[in-house]
């Protein structure tokens, strides 16, 4: 858990970089800081492991007031990724994953044992790029480097400070992929800045938006792009938030439409109320769909003409993910099937039922603002 309260940050030269801060980071929550440059973000950040000492105000982590702590010992507590990730060129990379534990007393072998899990881990085969040197990395290799190290002490915190900035755009969202990956596996306490609302959407379980050395809105991307709190965010998230938002709206059961179904083993259907029916296996997976047309005019089974489908997603999977897949397949319409069986057909998203799914969420959401205002506002009053 990191927790500020009331935080400011005023540098010499009169320079207020953060003013007034409260917020908290769950145990295993995963909160970006975004903002515009200049905002107070790094400030911020840098607090948390004594980079920088706040003029005001405290911070806790783990229930312990951080001014308390000796900043070497509170480092060790804390893992830290930046985006220059400053690796020790004339280390490999094994050795440079297993520094941390080593000065911490872990044996040389136990620590480069968990060194070449921890690459594992982020995806780098210890065999292949544990003995080569920084250099002969690519950037995106390098910040994996630079996460496996910062994760080899176990720390419960991690920061980090635009770890991906400076990738190109296809190896950042592949590197965005794996860490949310990676933080399923080890649900650490993060506090991750980015200047990039994509970003901050895609991985943060909550956001919070800086204004000038202020959070103008501290919620779930959902929300902040549902409902942004006001003017700043709203522009600050863009007009096409729209979009944006498909990326955190997942399909939901009640949002697919249920078309004719057909089996395997049935006769070709000679009368269909659609201009297509899904075809399912003897367990109801989905196996693919027949056109209307074709089944009018053939004969045998639904199994010597059925198609396969591979516009397919799992429920739960994102509208932008059922987009996408549509768009891909060029497709009218795709199938959803259960996430935990082998397929288990549930049902069809159209473009009309995607419409209506994203205005659903952006309509509960706006919902749940106004009742906590009602609610804050019943309590004012008492
Ligand atoms: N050592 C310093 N002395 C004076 N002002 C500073 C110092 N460090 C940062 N600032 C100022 O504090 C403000 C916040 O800076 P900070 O680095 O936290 O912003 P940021 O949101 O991380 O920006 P960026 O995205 O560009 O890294 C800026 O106006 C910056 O110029």
């Amino acid at each position: 858990m990191i927790r500020f309260e009331h935080v400011t940050k005023r540098y010499a030269d009169g320079t207020t970089a953060v003013d007034d801060l409260s917020f908290e980071v769950a145990e295993g929550e995963l909160v970006t800081l975004v903002g515009p440059s200049g905002c107070g973000k790094t400030t911020t950040m840098k607090m948390v492991n004594r980079l920088i000492e706040p003029s005001e105000g405290r911070i806790l982590v783990e229930g312990d007031d951080i001014s308390d702590i000796d900043p070497v010992q509170l480092r060790r507590r804390i893992g830290y990724v930046i985006q220059q990730v400053g690796l020790f060129p004339h280390k490999t990379v094994l050795e440079n994953t297993a520094t941390v534990p080593h000065l911490l007393g872990v044996k040389r072998g136990k620590a480069r044992e968990r060194a070449a899990e921890l690459l594992d881990l982020v995806g780098l085969d210890p065999a292949v790029f544990g003995d080569r040197y920084p250099e002969q990395l690519s950037g995106g290799q390098r910040q994996r480097v630079g996460v496996a190290r910062a994760l080899a002490a176990d720390p419960p915190v991690l920061l980090m400070d635009e770890p991906f900035g400076a990738v190109d755009p296809v190896v950042r969202e592949h590197l965005q992929n794996e860490f949310l990956r990676l933080q399923q596996a080890v649900r650490k306490t993060v506090l991750f800045v980015t200047h990039d609302i994509e970003e901050a959407v895609r991985l943060g379980d909550r956001i919070a938006v800086y204004g000038q050395g202020r959070i103008e809105q501290f919620d779930t991307p959902s929300t902040v792009l549902g409902a942004p709190a006001n003017d700043y965010v709203a522009d600050f998230v863009g007009a096409d938030r729209g979009l944006k938002r498909l990326s955190v709206t997942p399909i939901e059961e009640g949002d697919l439409e249920q078309p004719p179904v057909v089996h395997l083993d049935d006769p070709l259907p000679k009368e269909l109320d659609a201009r297509w029916a899904v075809v399912l296996d003897g367990e109801n997976n989905l196996h693919g769909w027949i056109s209307a047309e074709h089944a009018r005019v053939e004969s045998g089974t639904v199994r010597e003409h059925a198609r396969r489908m591979e516009a397919w997603l799992p429920v739960g999977a994102s509208l932008k993910q059922a987009f996408a897949t549509m768009l891909q397949h060029d497709a009218g319409w795709i199938a959803v099937i259960d996430k935990d069986s082998e397929g288990r057909f549930l049902g069809v998203l159209t473009p009309a039922r995607l419409h209506e799914a994203l205005r659903r969420s952006t309509a509960a959401d706006a919902r749940a603002i106004a009742r906590d205002e009602v609610q804050l506002e019943t309590v004012t009053k008492v």
